[in-house]
């Protein structure tokens, strides 16, 4: 069997007395997208955050490459490859769309443009918004102010904001939140495309979009994992339509 990239051991994170991850053991092998459903509440991005570094787990371990990372910072994780979709507060309105991914590209590279002359900085940064652009169809809005997007346009700009980083593992927390059904088949399409080059985990209450592109599924229900598998083991799981979806939904 394949080495994981990105594994939990027993993660838990309480706030106050309440578990909001419980015991997750969790594995992520490289080239896979496994997507994270459960319940409003479950503990979905309490789990994004443990794995992105924006919260410290209480117990247990996040481990990438066979290290343990679960005392880095969300920097120090991002620039060894875990990298979660940048959220739409964090778009310049005012700047233009590549300004906007080049400024995530900078931020990425840190101090590796320091010996280079601005000149040779702005062309690397230029080409490597170019490709994160084209790769979720945003060429054509390059010159466009941000905030003049859709709200779809939006969420993938996030993305490609993230993808400066060229990362391992791509960590989406919500992408289709408030997409219009165009969007949003717009959108998994897209995802879908990156499946190519990216081990994904995709956090996402779409039903739709999560059994179109997850090669697993793992369901959380208060805090801890109630069932996981392909989507087809997990739409006939009788746990998952008790804990989750209530017996009579179809999944
Ligand atoms: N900073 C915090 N302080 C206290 N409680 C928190 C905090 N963050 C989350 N919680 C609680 O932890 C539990 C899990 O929350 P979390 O946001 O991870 O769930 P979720 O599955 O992402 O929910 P949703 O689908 O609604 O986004 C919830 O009961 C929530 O109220």
């Amino acid at each position: 069997m394949a080495e994981a990239i990105l594994r939990t051991v027993q993660l838990t994170k309480r706030f106050g007395g309440l578990n909001a991850v419980d015991n997750v053991d969790f594995d992520l092998t490289e080239g896979e997208l496994v997507a994270v459903i459960g319940p409003n509440g479950a503990g979905k991005t309490t789990f994004v955050n443990l794995l992105a570094g924006a919260l410290r787990p209480d117990t247990g371990d996040v481990i990438y490459d066979g290290t343990s990372i679960a005392s880095r910072p969300v920097h120090a994780r991002a620039m060894s490859g875990i990298t979660r979709s940048f959220q739409i507060a964090s778009i310049f309105p005012e700047l233009s769309v590549t300004e906007n991914v080049m400024i995530a590209a900078q931020a990425h590279a840190g101090h590796s443009f320091r010996f280079w002359k601005p000149v040779h900085c702005e062309v690397a940064l230029h080409a490597t918004a170019t490709e994160c652009l084209t790769s979720l169809g945003l060429q054509g809005h390059a010159h466009r102010p941000a905030w003049s997007l859709s709200h779809g346009e939006k969420r993938l700009l996030e993305i490609a904001m993230a993808l400066t980083s060229k990362p391992r593992v791509l960590l989406l927390d919500e992408p289709m939140a408030g997409l219009g059904i165009e969007e949003a088949r717009h959108m998994i399409n897209f995802i879908r495309k990156l499946k190519n080059d990216y081990t994904i985990l995709l956090v996402e209450h779409d039903m739709d979009a999560v059994f179109a592109l997850a090669d697993r599924i793992i369901v959380l229900a208060s805090g801890a994992i109630v069932a996981s598998g392909t989507p087809d083991e997990v739409r006939i799981d009788s746990e998952v339509r008790r804990a989750y979806l209530g017996d009579d939904e179809e999944v």
